[in-house]
């Protein structure tokens, strides 16, 4: 069985031209006159999150494409305190080939060169990486800034960001204070992201949020906007530690103030929902969300990334059931 030859909407592996690192983010100023009068109602965040993903499905052949390129758009993360030399080296070469060969002629993609999007670790990891996936053009993504808190010393947190630069990693994903959040302390926010963006030098820098500390959606679109002014290439809802992760209406608010700063600055801003996603179903929910409110240049892996440790292996099981019939166990797919 293949997959559509013509797909308008969604292809399955992206084009040469729309590869990572097309294009950064300059940024602004800081503009609070761009946010601070945003108001962001919850309940209706709420019902547009929940009518974009039970309006519009997705099915069979498309959906197996929709399945492949999310595959293509993930960050495969392993965020451990037990995190070894050999765990980042097997995830990087489930990253190389996230399908396995029959798998992917079954789908009828066996010329195409179908990896993930990035492999994302933790500082001391990065070397690691970085030789695994030599030669692949795969980036590395190094976690930096005392992840998950933030709550070390400025000069440390560029420090981590420097060290993690230096050892080969392409991206770099920051989080904020979010005290500077909760205390509606722009300036300061701005600033920091501003040294963040300095210290990452060529490297990419998506900008946590954590979402799930920062209280309300209005804060939450009023970070999204002080990050893009102060030029993250994304922002990221989540580091996986927060009690609440990566969830629609959070994600609705973030990709709004993205169209918005779009609008205002005509810059590009990526996103990354992260943390708590484990299902394909997942993906293709965040899929329809990005191109019902962004369009489909936003659901590719140079604007768009899925952060996740363990999603690609139920992926791989409905693809596995789209090309065979059958179900596999689980257990078949316990690594991703
Ligand atoms: O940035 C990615 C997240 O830390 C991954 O979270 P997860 O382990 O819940 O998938």
């Amino acid at each position: 069985m293949i997959l559509p030859e013509k797909q308008p909407t969604i292809q399955a592996v992206p084009q040469a031209a729309e590869a990572p690192h097309a294009s950064r983010n300059a940024g602004t100023a800081l503009a609070p006159e761009w946010f601070e009068h945003v108001a962001v109602n919850l309940s209706a965040a709420e019902r547009r999150a929940a009518t974009l993903v039970t309006r519009r499905t997705v099915k069979k052949a498309w959906q197996a494409a929709w399945l492949v390129r999310a595959i293509t758009c993930i960050d495969l993360t392993t965020l451990s305190g037990d995190d070894t030399a050999g765990r980042v080296h097997r995830l990087c070469m489930k990253a190389k080939r996230p399908l396995a060969a029959e798998l992917q002629a079954a789908l009828g993609l066996q010329e195409e060169r179908i990896t993930v999007g990035a492999v994302c670790v933790y500082p001391t990891m990065v070397p690691h990486a970085v030789k695994a996936l030599r030669g692949t053009g795969i980036p590395v993504a190094s976690v930096a800034t005392g992840f998950p808190a933030g709550l070390t010393p400025l000069p440390q947190r560029l420090a981590e960001i420097r060290y993690a630069v230096e050892a080969g990693a392409g991206e770099i994903d920051i989080v904020i204070t979010r005290e500077h959040v909760l205390t509606q302390n722009w300036r300061a926010l701005y600033d920091e992201l501003r040294a963040m963006r300095e210290a990452c030098g060529q490297a990419h820098m998506k900008a946590i949020l954590a979402t799930g500390d920062l209280a309300t959606l209005r804060n939450v679109y009023r970070a999204s906007m002080v990050a893009c002014q102060a030029g993250a290439d994304f922002i990221k809802t989540s580091t996986g530690k927060e009690a609440v992760n990566a969830i629609l209406p959070v994600g609705l608010t973030m990709v709004r103030a993205i169209r918005d700063y779009q609008a205002l600055s005509g810059q590009v801003v990526g996103f990354k929902p992260a943390g708590g996603m484990r299902t394909a179903k997942d993906a293709l929910n965040w899929l329809i969300l990005m191109k019902e409110e962004l369009g489909t240049a936003w659901t590719m892996p140079d604007r768009f990334r899925l952060g996740a440790s363990s999603m690609l292996g139920d992926i791989e099981r409905q693809l596995e059931h789209f090309a065979t019939g059958r179900y596999s166990a689980s257990h078949r797919h316990a690594l991703a």
